[in-house]
Formats: C-alpha cells, sequence, structure tokens
C-alpha cells in the first residue's frame, strides 16, 4: 500500500493536469493569450484565472479521494481508519498548490498544446520515480537527501502518503497534534514537513513559470533579457509625452510628402528592422503616425505591414530600431504600449463560445471600462457593427465578414488610443466593406489608426496618409492627393 496509494493518488490527478497544461498552451498557440494582454490583460490576472479554475476543479478531486480512503466503506482503497480526515484534506490541499504550479510551470515551456501534454504527463510520473527508487532504503536516508528529493512534489507527496500509512499501522493515524511527528523511531521527516515541502516548491515552481516566460514568451511576445529583474526599464514605467517638442525633421521628396501639422503622434517609428532568419522583413522602417488620422499600410503580399504591426504590439520583438506607441517604448515598456491600444489581427481570434456581446464586454472591461458603462458600450458598437441580430450568437457560428466585424469592434472598444487593424475588411462583401469604412471614418476621431491593406481603393478612401511598403522598406508615403500627383501614370480625366 505503500507504493500502491501514491500511485493511485498520481493518476487521479493525471488528467487534470494534463489538461490543464494542454488548455494553457492551447492559448498561447492560438495567440489568444497575446492578444488578450496586447488589450490589456494584465499577466497576474491571466494566472490567477488559471489557478481559482484548476483548484476548483482539484478540490473536487481530492474531497472525493479522501472521502473514499478514510470513510468506511468496505472497498480495497478504504485505508485510513485512525487519521483526522480534515488533516487529510488539508494535506492533499497544500498538493494541490504544488500540482498547480506544476502545470504552470509546464505550460511556459512550449508553444504546441499537444506536445505540451503530452511531456508534462511524462514528468508527472517521473517527478515520483526518486520516491520508486527510495522507498527500500527509505529509513537509512539522511533527512538532507529527503529534503531534496522533495523538491520534486510528486516524491514529496509520496512520502507524505508513505508516512501517513506507518502512522495507521500505529494506530494513531494522522492527528494535527502529531503533524511535525514521525512515526518511525529517530526519523526526523514528518508529514508536517513534507506539505512545508509542498509549499517551498509551489514557490519554486511559480517563479521559474513566471520567469522563463519573460525571457522565452515563444513564438509571440517580446522576450526580455535574462537579466531584467535587475534593470531599470521593468521597475519604472517610463513615457516620453508627445508633442511639437518630438517633431523631427523628416525629408521631403518627390515620394515623401512633407508631414502634417499635427502635435500628437501616436506612433512614432525610428529605424525598425526584422530579421526572420536571413528574410529581412522590415528594413530601416521610419515613419510618424499622428493623432485623428488614419495611417493605411499598403503594400502586396509580404511587403511586411503584419511585421510592422506585430512589433508594435509586442507580437514580435524588432531585431534592431523600436517605436514609441502613445509614448511607451515597445523595447523597454510593452504593458505600457498595451494599455491603451486596440487591435484587430489578420487572422481571427476569437473565444469559439463567446457571444458577440460577450466579447465587447470582455474586451470592454479589459481596457478598463468600468462595470456600468459596459451596457452602454456593448449597444454601441454592435449596432455601428450591424451586428444586432447576431449580438447573442457564438462566435464560432458567424460569417467570415461577420468575424471581421466583431474583430474590429474588439479593437475599437473601450476607447483604445492606438488602434491597428490588419486587413479588416479582408473577405468581406462589397456592401459590408462600405458600412465598415464608414464606421472606421466615424471612429477616428483622437485616435491614431493604422490600417494594412493590399487594395488601393481601400487606401484612398480611408487613408489620410498612404504609406506604401515594398520588400519591407517604406517607398513612398503621403496623403492620396499627394501620391497620386507624384507617382500617377496613365490617363487623367479632369472634369
Ligand atoms: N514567422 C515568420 N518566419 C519567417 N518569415 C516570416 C515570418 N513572418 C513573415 N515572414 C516573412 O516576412 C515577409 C513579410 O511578411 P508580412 O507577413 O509582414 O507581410 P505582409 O505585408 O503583411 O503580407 P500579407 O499582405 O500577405 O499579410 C514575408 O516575406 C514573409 O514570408
Amino acid at each position: 500500500m505503500e507504493r500502491l496509494l501514491p500511485m493511485i493518488i498520481l493518476i487521479s490527478f493525471f488528467y487534470t493536469c494534463i489538461n490543464t497544461v494542454k488548455f494553457i498552451t492551447i492559448e498561447k498557440e492560438k495567440q489568444l493569450k497575446e492578444a488578450m494582454k496586447i488589450m490589456g490583460l494584465p499577466n497576474w490576472l491571466h494566472w490567477t484565472a488559471w489557478f481559482v479554475r484548476c483548484l476548483i476543479l482539484l478540490l473536487i478531486t481530492i474531497s472525493l479521494l479522501v472521502f473514499l480512503i478514510s470513510a468506511n466503506l468496505g472497498t480495497d482503497l478504504s485505508v485510513i481508519e485512525y487519521a483526522d480526515w480534515t488533516v487529510l484534506w488539508f494535506f492533499f490541499l497544500t498538493f494541490i498548490l504544488v500540482t498547480i504550479c506544476f502545470c504552470f510551470m509546464m505550460s511556459v515551456f512550449f508553444n504546441k498544446a499537444n506536445t505540451a501534454a503530452g511531456i508534462a504527463g511524462l514528468m508527472w510520473f517521473l517527478f515520483a520515480i526518486p520516491f520508486n527508487i527510495a522507498v527500500q532504503n527509505y529509513d537509512e536516508m539522511a533527512m538532507g537527501t529527503k529534503m531534496a528529493s522533495s523538491l520534486l512534489s510528486n516524491t514529496a507527496m509520496s512520502f507524505g502518503i508513505m508516512n501517513i500509512i506507518r502512522l495507521e499501522a500505529n494506530q494513531v493515524g494522522l492527528q494535527w497534534s502529531n503533524l511535525f511527528s514521525s512515526p518511525t523511531m529517530g526519523d526526523d521527516f514528518s508529514v508536517g514537513l513534507v506539505m512545508v515541502m509542498f509549499l517551498v516548491d509551489a514557490l519554486l515552481y511559480l517563479a521559474i513559470a513566471l520567469y522563463f516566460e519573460q525571457v522565452m514568451p515563444g513564438e509571440f511576445g517580446v522576450a526580455k533579457p535574462w537579466n531584467f529583474l535587475f534593470t531599470r526599464d521593468f521597475w519604472k514605467r517610463n513615457r516620453i509625452e508627445d508633442g511639437p517638442g518630438m517633431r523631427q525633421k523628416m525629408e521631403s521628396s518627390a515620394y515623401f510628402e512633407q508631414e502634417p501639422n499635427i502635435d500628437r503622434a501616436g506612433v512614432r517609428i525610428v529605424n525598425l528592422r526584422k530579421v526572420y532568419g536571413k528574410k529581412v522583413a522590415v528594413e530601416g522602417l521610419n515613419l510618424n503616425m499622428f493623432d485623428g488620422q488614419i495611417t493605411v499600410l499598403l503594400g502586396h503580399n509580404g511587403a511586411g505591414k503584419t511585421t510592422t504591426m506585430s512589433m508594435l504590439t509586442g507580437m514580435f520583438s524588432p531585431t534592431s530600431g523600436t517605436a514609441l506607441v502613445n509614448g511607451y517604448d515597445i523595447r523597454k515598456d510593452i504593458e505600457g504600449v498595451r494599455f491603451s491600444l486596440g487591435l484587430c489581427p489578420q487572422h481571427n481570434v476569437l473565444f469559439n463560445e463567446l457571444t458577440v456581446a460577450e466579447h465587447l464586454k470582455f474586451f470592454a472591461q479589459l481596457k478598463g471600462v468600468p462595470g456600468d458603462k459596459t451596457a452602454s458600450e456593448i449597444e454601441k458598437y454592435v449596432t455601428l457593427l450591424e451586428l444586432t441580430d447576431k449580438r447573442n450568437a457564438q462566435s464560432h457560428t458567424l460569417s467570415g465578414g461577420m468575424k471581421r466585424k466583431l474583430g474590429v469592434g474588439i479593437a475599437l472598444c473601450g476607447g483604445s488610443r492606438v488602434v491597428l487593424l490588419d486587413e479588416p475588411t479582408s473577405g468581406m462583401d462589397p456592401s459590408a466593406r462600405r458600412a465598415l469604412w464608414d464606421l472606421i471614418q466615424k471612429e477616428k476621431v483622437g485616435r491614431t489608426v493604422i490600417l494594412s491593406t493590399h487594395f488601393m481603393d481601400e487606401a484612398d478612401v480611408l487613408g489620410d496618409r498612404i504609406a506604401i511598403m515594398a520588400e519591407g522598406k517604406l517607398r513612398a508615403i503621403g496623403s492620396p492627393f499627394f501620391l497620386k500627383k507624384s507617382l500617377g501614370a496613365g490617363y487623367r480625366l479632369i472634369c
């Protein structure tokens, strides 16, 4: 029983454990986590939500387990006769705290959900190996060795169960009064010490998870330097107030129009460069995008528009150069950048089970809209997006065009100051495109809107300024009128 019971407990936690790792990693894999963080989800809230969810599930598991092993049901599992069930329950409660932190730790190292779940399942049982090796000569083991092996939570749990069974054999059982006494003469290791080790392990696993999440964020996200904890930027929010003083002299030429006379630029891009392996996706980009204007990034497939936007939102880190978004530096303070950002990514990032209204509510609240104002915010965007009939439809039941509309609504809601729309009208019919154009025009007041497209007509209608990109470089920038004048070819009909 000393070996069998730990194994039964490991198996009963196994399913919840690998599922938790899987679902946390799915959020990462499908970019949902980054999308939520871009629109204001604080990291602590993300982990707390997962913690509470797992805690509830595992509390049910341990309550059933304690009932099965300690109630006198006459089954093979009814092995506990003398122990106080409240101490047992508390023992398992500390074990589930460390188990949740174990799941968090496993999930940060992988980008693919199935790989993460597979490896986590394997590690779950590997973490119990030291116990299975040590169990034969447990009584001869030094205290230090027992403590060190207990850094693996499942080994610590197995030691704990072993002591609980020995206390049963002594016909006293585990009680609050003997929590820190060993059932074996001359041994200092006890169930109480195991519980202390659970808490030490939980803190250790959580620290590993939070640290590696920052330095190895995976496919999406900006990696912090390994010593980020010791840098000033990590502890101090650093905002540069934008205004006339920030105005740089931009050379005007045949293809580059003089900048408009607007004081505040929501986005200032300085020498931004991104290289994927050997492919230079964005090369030395210098561009300012102003308040109250729609700046269109126009370019063919592969011109570098999405890469530029991804760097502005912190989805990818730049190879060199930087940008100030609303005064925050994308290399140093991505949380500050995200404070005022709304994003409609190129591929719809929606929760299948949430309805249109629930999406708007969730993202509006993430961006800080107070509870009593969310209803009017939902109403406003459901009406503007012409999705009134679909307000209670789950997102997976919407058509492609409706999903794009919802994505734009999510980006705009909550008063985002800087709004990035990556090909917002792709897959829409002509009338829906025109309706969306009207909406974007109406909503640009007081915001810096950046929109990418490869449709010339869209750029012409929407763009206050159009930045033409090709092969990662800015080739021309100016108002539609300026560009038509300087780049226009062919016939000209003047009426
Ligand atoms: N994750 C990646 N790994 C390697 N190369 C990439 C990656 N993402 C983009 N690229 C390359 O970088 C270049 C710019 O791609 P990007 O997606 O930014 O272009 P785009 O202008 O947004 O095109 P589209 O209109 O098709 O979305 C392309 O040549 C693309 O193949």
